[in-house]
């Protein structure tokens, strides 16, 4: 996020919905500051003139004539005269001077050549407005689960076996820590339950920390699972995580054996807890016995590559075996008649050696790919974040739905679920919700190529991770299943895959679509074959990285890496369910957030100063969804004209006398109509995507937040990378992220209480149109300061949980610095006037 959210992240996932926003204010932001400035120059240039004019007459003051001006009666031309002779017995009572024809022209010319930029702008925005274009065709797609039923399971002619392809399952981790074993194992419990084929199912846990942690979690996790999966199959229960059912209120029951459920439910909710307990002391047991664990973790991290099954295919040993039943009120559940079978379960870490970059989840993925291409090569694969997990057992299905449809599936290329957040406040604070993005954007993309691929819960083709085009671009159409000679090109490229006979045929497999659903046996030189592909070097030399899998050298992989699967034609799909798909854990803190969209805006600003910059990259984009990706990568830019405006407030500071120009009526009506727009574009966005004007203002705040701390960093970031060129890594120190932020409440706060002592000095004297510009200006930081709520009540820590202390707090701050300003106008009004 993906996503967005986002993952637009995202931030295009954030933002992108909203650079109607950021992008009108930006732009009408722009061209006001250019008219304020100009008029300035004018207000200059009169003075001068005048000045000038003056020297003339006794007295005046003198002014420096630098020879730019002559006299219009020196090229004296007949209106002049006429002009001048025109007054009979009048006096002439002053004389007339323009700019020397020399600098005059040019700079005619340089004005007219603006206003033609302007104009040209103002029209191009009005054909290309890029935020919305993308938008005309949102299309929302119904997997219909009966009919797949229907023609892929029940086949009673068929020996019952069912016809679903396999699907590889990939759950990252990176640090047993940060990212809790017990929410990661959640992950890998609601997939091993989820309803799918067992033997066309394979889960593999991509440890990137290489811990012994995680693999006894994982063995605890399947141990654990003999007994929740036919549990859940036996009583229907959803969710299938056992953290997130065992929390919903009530027993809620769906199956078909109401007499047993209270009593196996008993029964499975204790072992659940004694499991969470293992989970908890597997750090301590495991350290005593860390001769086993030095011998598995090298030190820095650096060890070779490890591939473990750790539950083997469902074909391969006799069925598990079940649960023992420990002494107690309850009795172990009957599963008469209810399939125990588990899918094939395999823990990865790859192998990391100093001096090869890593390349963060998308290395991590990547040798994932590989090492469940030789182990069950499943034409379909799905990525979960350790922190999701399913949340409709019928989700894979769902998917399935749109990779085997008769009418685009083929040339699908991956299906996008949207992010759901179970821990988020139901004020949704800090926008983690997203909705505007999940909702808005993807479904408006949709209509187009397809959504972008938001980093987790999104089910890939095979092939279309590997670089291979899609059968509508395939040179022999009319063979799409033994494209021999298509295939023959694949495997003579190893330099392309990597070196591994193994690895290559498991490609030209997949061309044939030839399904096994049975492993290979795991003897030596099988295992060996599968260590090396999963090190990092093996990417060394080859396309891993660029054009095959998932992209490296980016902060945020998973934009690019759809955006380059779209670029090789492919198309994709945006899956929604009634009852959400998957689920995830959101950061609950403004810190973590922040750092979130930073990396979102960070990574999508290095993709647009990469070959994958959608002007030039993605030859099979079509032209509406590059406007798409051009609007997410380039976002964060905007934020620097939103700063600026948002900074503006500083104008109230200034001594009343010095001249700036108030935006005039035509470009306030203009910037008015634009704003109108906007929002009824936006309440219209709102009707279709069914979000709510909570998550709507929730985006308008983030967009703001970020646009004043993580964007500008992000742009500085880059700036700085391009101009050194040294490819810092995004990693942001908190507190001078949050500096701008802070410089902007301030400003505000302090504008607002100025403005207020302005009001008493100054009310009497002030003419309606100048109050009527104090009443817009008050607005101005009135609305800036509701935009940037969440982030006040961040900042004021533990207080924060009595917004109130806000309502009260700043209208007292507001009168202080009245007072203050009162205060100082009657102590210097000799002095300064201000
Ligand atoms: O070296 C690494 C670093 C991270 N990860 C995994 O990557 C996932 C995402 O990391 P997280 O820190 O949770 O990032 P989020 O900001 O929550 O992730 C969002 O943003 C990412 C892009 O930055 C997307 O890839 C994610 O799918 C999306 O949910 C996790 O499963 C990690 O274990 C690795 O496998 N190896
Ligand atoms: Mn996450």
């Amino acid at each position: 996020m993906s996503s967005p959210a986002s993952h637009a992240d995202a931030d295009a996932r954030l933002s992108e919905p909203l650079l109607a926003n950021g992008g009108g204010g930006g732009g009408g932001g722009d061209a006001g500051f250019h008219d304020g400035a100009l008029a300035a120059v004018v207000v200059a240039t009169s003075a001068h003139g005048g000045g000038s004019s003056g020297k003339e007459k006794k007295g005046a003051v003198k002014v420096k004539d630098d020879g730019y001006w002559v006299d219009v009666t020196q090229e004296s031309t007949a209106v002049d005269d006429l002009e001048s002779g025109g007054g009979g017995d009048r006096p002439l009572l002053f004389s007339t001077k323009k700019v020397k024809a020399t600098l005059l022209y040019p700079y005619r010319v340089l004005i007219l050549v603006r206003l033609v930029a302007v104009i040209l702008f103002i029209a191009w925005r009005i054909k290309h407005n890029n935020s919305d274009l993308p938008k005309f065709r949102p299309i929302k797609r119904t997997p219909n689960l009966a009919a797949l039923r229907q023609h892929y399971d029940d086949r009673p002619g068929d020996g019952g076996g069912s016809l679903l392809p396999g699907i590889d399952v990939f759950v990252t981790t990176a640090d047993p820590v940060s990212e809790p074993v017990l929410y990661t194992m959640n992950c890998v419990l609601s997939i091993l339950a989820t309803d799918y084929p067992v033997d066309r199912l394979t889960c593999y846990l991509t440890d990137d920390s290489g811990s012994l942690v995680l693999y006894e979690a994982l063995v605890e996790a399947v141990s654990f699972a003999t007994l929740w999966v036919p549990f859940c199959r036996k009583h229907s229960v959803e969710p299938r995580a056992p953290e997130s059912y065992f929390q919903l209120e009530g027993m809620i029951y769906n199956g078909r054996s109401p007499g047993e459920f209270m009593n196996d439910y008993r029964y499975v909710q204790r072992e659940y807890e004694e499991f969470k307990v293992r989970l908890e002391m597997l750090p301590s047991t495991i350290k005593e016995r860390s001769d086993v664990y030095n011998s598995m973790k090298a030190r820095d991290g650096h060890h070779a590559g490890i591939v473990k099954i750790v539950q083997n295919h469902p074909s391969c040993k006799p069925e598990a075996e079940g649960h023992q039943d420990q002494a107690s009120n309850t009795t172990l559940p009957s599963f008469d008649g209810v399939d125990t079978s588990l899918p094939m379960v395999a823990y990865v870490s790859r192998g990391k050696t100093p001096g090869h970059e890593h390349n963060k989840k998308a290395g991590n993925l990547n040798a994932q790919l590989r090492a469940s291409a030789l182990l069950s090569n499943a034409p379909f694969t799905i990525n979960f974040d350790c922190d999701h997990y399913i949340n409709n057992s019928q989700a894979l299905r769902a998917a399935m739905c749109f990779m085997l449809d008769a009418r685009e599936g083929d040339n699908t290329g991956f299906v996008q679920f949207p992010q759901r957040f179970e821990n988020v406040d139901p004020t949704d604070r800090y926008g983690n919700h997203n909705r505007v993005f999940f909702d808005g954007a993807m479904y408006a993309l949709n209509g187009l190529q397809g959504p972008t691929y938001l980093g987790t819960g999104c089910m890939f083709r095979r092939l279309a991770l590997y670089g291979i085009d899609p059968p509508r671009w395939r040179p022999e159409e009319d063979i799409p299943v033994d494209s021999s000679k298509y295939e023959e090109n694949v495997t003579a490229e190893a330099s392309r895959f990597g070196n591994s006979t193994l690895f290559l045929d498991s490609v030209s497999k997949a061309l044939k679509q030839e399904r096994s659903t049975t492993p290979p046996s795991l003897d030596d030189t099988f295992l060996a074959e599968l260590e090396r592909v999963v090190t990092c070097s093996f990417d060394k030399g080859t396309d891993w990285g660029k054009g095959v899998g998932y992209i490296y050298d980016i902060a945020t992989e998973d934009i690019v890496t759809g955006f380059r699967i779209h670029g090789q034609g492919w198309r994709s799909m945006y899956c929604t369910m009634e009852h959400d798909a998957f689920c995830g854990i959101a950061p609950i803190n403004l810190t973590e957030r922040l750092h979130q969209i930073v990396r979102w805006s960070g990574g999508s600003l290095e993709m647009f100063f990469s070959h994958n910059n959608p002007f030039i990259g993605g030859r099979r984009i079509q032209p509406l969804q590059r406007v798409s990706y051009l609007n997410m990568t380039i976002y964060p830019v905007t934020s620097v004209f939103i700063l600026t405006y948002a900074l503006s407030p500083v104008m109230w500071l200034i001594p009343d006398e010095v001249y700036i120009q108030r935006p005039f009526t035509r470009y306030v009506m203009y910037l008015l109509v634009i704003i109108v727009m906007i929002h009824m574009i936006g309440w219209l966005e709102i009707k279709w995507a069914g979000v709510t004007w909570l998550d709507y203002w929730r985006n308008e705040q983030f967009f703001m937040i970020g646009s004043t701390s993580a964007y500008p960093a992000a742009v500085l970031h880059m700036a700085v990378n391009l101009l050194t060129k040294k490819g810092i890594h995004f990693r942001f120190r908190w507190v001078p992220m949050l500096i701008p932020t802070m410089v902007v409440l301030i400003c505000n706060v302090g504008a607002i209480g100025v403005a207020l002592g302005k009001t008493a000095i100054y009310i009497g004297t002030w003419t309606a149109a100048k109050k009527m510009h104090a009443a817009l200006g008050l607005l101005f930081n009135i609305w800036i300061m509701f935009l940037l709520y969440p982030f006040a009540l961040a900042i004021m820590g533990r207080w924060a949980k009595r917004p109130v202390i806000l309502v009260v707090l700043l209208p007292i701050i507001f009168v202080l610095v009245a007072l203050l300003y009162v205060g100082l106008h009657i102590l210097l009004a000799g002095v300064i006037k201000f």
